[in-house]
């Protein structure tokens, strides 16, 4: 049982060094972005690969860095590829991804709501949904934008991804002790971390927790930041990471 993640890009909403933070996780019979924001498109053809390769995506949240690609996934593979993708996505999602997010471009004749684009899986948070024989994937509701919904996501139990979140060192503590035995945080290097967790922050928490953490959806300043985030690597855009073995 092995389930892989290669991230597309790093990088902040912001960052112009590292594209969006989407990933792709796969194992042997199944491949998913993590998250399809803006730079995705382009991300995916610099990696040589096509939309059709895949077979769906996980969303966390609707920001533009996680959902900026969707549109341009939604209609090459209904256009190009004649195929509809997964859409693994919270519940409380699905219509707003619709009604504030894709409508505007993609309504039309015959596609009239999110489930004409995509094969979507409503995912009820807190709920494990068995992926393939090899990934489970269960959503966690966190805080992110004051009242607005936004998941991280737990991979086979084990793997938590945070997607886009404030510091939350309790929620982190319990994961740990649920058995959780790898987490990639998204780090804030440079100012306030009123919607994410500071780099500061991240340092405050204990060895035994920051040894397990990897750093993600960082700025364009991470060189300057290199040997000075304690235990806690930076993920690596393009490289192949075996998350569950
Ligand atoms: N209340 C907010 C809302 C948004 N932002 C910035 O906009 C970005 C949107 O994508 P993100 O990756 O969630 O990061 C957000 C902040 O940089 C912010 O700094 N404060
Ligand atoms: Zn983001
Ligand atoms: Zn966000």
């Amino acid at each position: 049982m092995t389930v892989k993640l290669q991230m597309l890009g790093t990088g902040s909403a912001f960052a112009k060094q590292y594209a969006n933070n989407n990933g792709i996780i796969s194992t042997s019979s199944t491949k998913l972005f993590i998250d399809c924001g803006i730079t995705a498109p382009l991300a995916l053809h610099q990696l040589g690969l096509t939309f059709d390769q895949l077979d769906g995506a996980i969303i966390t949240h609707l920001h533009g860095d996680h959902v900026g690609g969707l549109e341009e996934y939604g209609f090459q593979m209904m256009f190009r590829y004649k195929r509809k993708p997964k859409l693994y996505i919270a519940n409380t999602l699905v219509e707003p991804l619709w009604e504030h997010t894709l409508k505007g471009g993609m309504s039309q004749p015959g596609l009239e709501c999110l489930e004409d684009v995509f094969d979507v899986q409503p995912l009820v948070p807190d709920t494990s949904y068995v992926i393939d024989d090899e990934c489970s994937i269960r959503l966690i509701q966190t805080p992110h934008i004051p009242n607005k919904s936004s998941y991280s996501l737990l991979v086979n139990e084990t793997f938590f991804y945070s997607a886009d979140m404030r510091f939350q060192p309790q929620l982190l503590e319990q994961l740990v002790q649920q058995g959780v035995s790898s987490i990639w945080h998204d780090c804030q290097l440079v100012g306030a971390g009123e919607v994410h967790a500071t780099i500061t922050e991240l340092l405050s928490l204990p060895p035994a927790i920051q040894s397990i953490i990897s750093l993600m959806h960082y700025g364009d300043e991470r060189s300057e930041w290199e040997g000075r985030t304690g235990l806690m690597p930076f993920v690596e855009p393009h490289h192949v990471y075996t998350i569950v073995t």
